[in-house]
């Protein structure tokens, strides 16, 4: 919690403001009782009816400036709550954004959604209470009981008997209840995490007929919320008529004993009036404080959970020496790279090493989860590399700032990803500024144009979100234009004409030869015959290199990729 209050800072005039506002209003509030009392024991009962008047104008401006002040208290409580909110969820995103794959994972996109809303959620909805209301609860409590004293010292030892049962109340109730709380917010991940696994393979469940699973996965993990919540509830819901019992119990108590002290003559009516008004506001200050001994386990729980993400230093992060090449040619170098994701026992690539050069086009081919996907993805230090290096153009990666070493590369993923937005936005994607003829020529080298021309608005039609409104090989393409737009000294296709038909793939990568002049090129590809023409073709197996060399070379040394080809090709075809 501590590390979430430096979000307060920014805010500091404001609260200061509202404690201010606050304090009036308190003093406001505390005298009230008082001058009742004045007006009850000089007025009323010495039939003085101008100080009746006097003294009930008097109140009756305490009281409207005591519900201005409170206006104000929470117009500005709601203001720092917001904000304070919002450059919480600012920093929560900005820092997720820096997190290696590794460090994403391990949340998991569902928790760090929760995270972002619904328990950020919790600490604001804290802060509104905390400068609404609860920081009225003391001041009051403290002047309620002091003024309570003051006006009658005997009738207040009613308080050492209530107080400690009212404590003892809350301290059962919330060694309940605590433990519940961070659990629940586990099951809001939970839940999240159904939902988006739900929402985002729905064609699977239903091509699948799974809806039935599906649905009893989620009403299960539903449920297992409600029950969660219920037991919370049913726990804190003691709280408050346990109090209420108590602050009727001690008004009985104190009618009682005054009405008492009143027969004895040490008393007057007025007194016992105004001692009755400082009890309520003393039981009123306790249930507010219970409130927050509710709140503040609470959103303590969502506040660790926020500082988990924040507290996480990003192991990928820019070295001091920012070093750079001083002239970009895009050479990109293996040093016996081993890499092995997160607990998995094998490495997925084993010192790996091979040089590609500018003007040349480099293809890995390989089997399933050889390691193709991940040989690409430490290029542009989406991972670290576990022990070996990674060069470009003779520096380390992890000398380079990310920026500088992310704008070199134009990778084009295995999965395209589009974006909200218009076709043209997806492209210039990464820059600032396409003007309409680099966008046209971006669209035509990666056989998009045409595609895209049918459309009703061109390139200003809307993508929808996740690309869902464009075929695979639609969204291939504009990929791979926004690739191609950014001119960058490195290219990475990850399998990326896969979903092309052997024409426009064969199309595509003739137009790219065209234009990538001396950019270094790396292509991952399942075909033998995207990858034939390559300078060098790097066969991948197990995660280790199994033979490099061209088509020729390979089909006379290299058993494994004989058999790629064997598989795929006819004799004819592969000659
Ligand atoms: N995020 C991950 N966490 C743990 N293991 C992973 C992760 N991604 C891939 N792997 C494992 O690493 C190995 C290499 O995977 P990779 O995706 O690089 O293969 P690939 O050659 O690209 O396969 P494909 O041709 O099917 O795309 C596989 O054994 C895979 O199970």
């Amino acid at each position: 919690m501590t590390l979430l209050l430096r979000y307060l800072k920014p805010y500091k005039k404001s609260i200061a403001a509202l404690l201010i506002l606050m304090f009036g209003g308190i003093m406001l509030e505390l005298y009230l009782p008082t001058l009742m009392a004045n007006m009850v024991d000089f007025g009323i009962a010495k039939e003085d009816m101008d100080y009746v008047y006097q003294t009930g104008g008097w109140m009756l401006f305490c009281s409207i400036f005591a519900v201005a002040l409170t206006v104000g208290v929470n117009y500005l409580s709601s203001g720092v709550a917001h904000g304070f909110g919002k450059d919480l969820r600012r920093s929560l995103f900005v820092q997720v954004q820096k997190f290696s794959l590794q460090q994403f994972e391990r949340f998991g996109p569902a928790s760090l959604m929760t995270r972002t809303t619904n328990d950020i959620r919790q600490v604001q909805d804290l802060v509104n209470a905390l400068f609404g209301m609860m920081t009225r609860a003391p001041i009051m409590l403290l002047g309620g009981i002091l003024l309570a004293f003051y006006r009658d010292s005997m009738l207040s030892l009613v308080f050492i008997a209530v107080l400690p049962v009212l404590a003892g109340i809350i301290f059962l109730i919330m060694r309940k209840a605590v433990p519940l709380f961070g659990l629940l917010q586990l099951k809001t991940d939970r839940l999240n995490l159904i939902i988006r696994e739900k929402l985002s393979g729905i064609r699977v469940i239903r091509a699948f007929n799974r809806t039935e699973y599906e649905n009893g996965r989620f009403n299960q993990a539903n449920e297992d919320y409600r029950d969660t919540g219920i037991k919370v509830n049913k726990i804190t819901a003691y709280l408050f008529p346990a109090m209420s019992m108590v602050m009727s119990v001690t008004n009985v108590s104190i009618v009682w004993f005054g009405g008492i002290r009143i027969d004895q003559g040490h008393m007057q009516i007025g007194n016992l009036m105004a001692f009755l008004q400082y009890a309520m506001m003393i039981m009123v200050a306790l249930i507010m404080l219970s409130m927050m001994f509710v709140m503040i386990p609470r959103a303590q729980a969502s506040a660790n959970r926020i500082a988990d993400v924040l507290r996480l230093e990003p192991t990928i992060a820019d070295a001091g020496s920012n070093k750079l090449a001083t002239e970009i040619k895009g050479r990109i170098e293996f040093a016996e790279v081993t890499f092995r994701y997160p607990g998995a026992a094998n490495p997925a690539l084993r010192s790996v090493s091979f040089q590609a050069g500018p003007g040349e086009t480099t293809a890995i081919i390989g089997s399933t989860g050889s390691g193709k996907t991940t040989l690409l993805q430490l290029i542009p230090r989406l991972y670290d590399v576990e022990s070996g290096a990674i060069l470009i153009d003779g520096v380390d990666i992890r000398d380079m700032p990310q920026r500088s070493l992310r704008s070199r590369i134009g990778y084009v993923t295995q999965k395209a990803s589009l974006f909200r937005g218009t076709i043209a936005d997806n492209v210039a994607f990464g820059r600032d500024q396409l003007a309409p003829d680099q966008l046209e020529e971006a669209l035509r080298i990666a056989q998009a144009l045409d595609f895209v021309r049918s459309k009703e608005k061109g390139a200003d039609e809307e993508v929808a979100q996740g690309g869902a409104n464009f075929s695979g090989g639609q969204k291939q393409r504009l990929s791979i234009a926004r690739a191609l737009a950014r001119k960058p000294a490195i290219y990475l296709f990850d399998d990326s004409f896969s979903a092309l038909d052997y024409k426009t793939d064969a199309e595509l990568r003739k137009a790219l030869k065209q234009v990538t002049g001396d950019a270094t090129i790396l292509i991952v590809a399942q075909r033998v015959s995207t990858v034939k023409d390559a300078d060098r073709i790097i066969v991948l197996h197990e995660g280790a290199i199994s033979g490099i060399g061209s088509h020729e070379e390979l089909l006379s040394s290299n058993n494994i990729y004989r058999e790629i080809v064997a598989s795929q090709l006819t004799e004819e075809e592969s000659a």
